[in-house]
């Protein structure tokens, strides 16, 4: 059977990136996980480390694209699961309702959109779905988009731009009772709500590229 390869890119993420690895783990498809700490300067790469990832760590942070360039660059499948490190609630059947579209051939990629957990991040990825980093893909998909590596927040609106341009099939999939921690939550909110507006301006930058 086909194994796939996580990478979970991860930015001062040590208080879920454990929790995370953990589940991903235990689920048998998946045969490495991969973290690419972005410049944290945190314990993010010492934790992912210590809970049995394969760790590379960027001396500054160059943004989610790149940090997912190096992931897939160092995947040994044609499988890859892309998790955000900030998830809370993940369970083995969230990971595997994400890959099963792709392992039966029934879809190239999956899209996880959170669902009756927290209201305000059901909300964000009920209006905008293609924003969100829960998908299942495979690795011809992401290896054929130009410049990946500058796409920083872009990188979903830019796989799902190449998936439509070739043609792909891709399945939504709903991933119950999960969510993640907001970028004001993260960093209080005025950085937050600061860091919101850079992300979407990557988006809108990528939406053109
Ligand atoms: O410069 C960055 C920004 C984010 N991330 C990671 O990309 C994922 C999604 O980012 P974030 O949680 O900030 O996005 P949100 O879900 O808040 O929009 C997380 O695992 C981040 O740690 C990264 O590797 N480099
Ligand atoms: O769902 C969304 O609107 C954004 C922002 O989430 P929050 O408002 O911080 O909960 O989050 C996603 O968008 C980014 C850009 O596509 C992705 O990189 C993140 O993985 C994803 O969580």
């Amino acid at each position: 059977m086909m194994k796939a390869v996580c990478i979970i890119p991860a930015y001062n993420e040590e208080k879920t990136i454990a929790d995370v690895i953990d589940v991903v783990k235990s689920v048998d498809i998946i045969n490495k996980v991969i973290v690419v700490s972005d410049g944290s300067t945190d314990n993010t790469a010492t934790i992912a480390r210590n809970h049995g990832a394969i760790v590379y760590e960027l001396k500054e942070n160059k943004g989610k694209g790149a940090a997912v360039k190096i992931g897939v660059d160092n995947a040994d499948s044609e499988l890859i699961l892309l998790l955000d490190a900030d998830l809370i609630g993940l369970t083995k059947e969230h990971v595997v309702d994400l890959l099963n579209p792709v392992l039966r051939d029934e879809a190239d990629m999956t899209i996880g959109i959170f669902a009756k957990g927290r209201f305000a991040t059901d909300l964000a990825q009920f209006v905008a779905p293609h924003l969100s980093g829960q998908r299942a893909v495979k690795k011809e998909i992401i290896t054929k988009i130009n410049n990946i590596d500058i796409t920083r927040y872009g990188i979903e609106v830019a796989l799902t731009k190449s998936v439509e341009r070739e043609g792909y099939r891709v399945v939504n999939v709903e991933l119950k009772d999960l969510t993640h921690i907001m970028k004001e939550e993260k960093l209080g909110f005025r950085k937050g709500f600061a860091a919101r507006m850079k992300m979407y301006w990557d988006i809108l930058r990528c939406l053109k590229m």
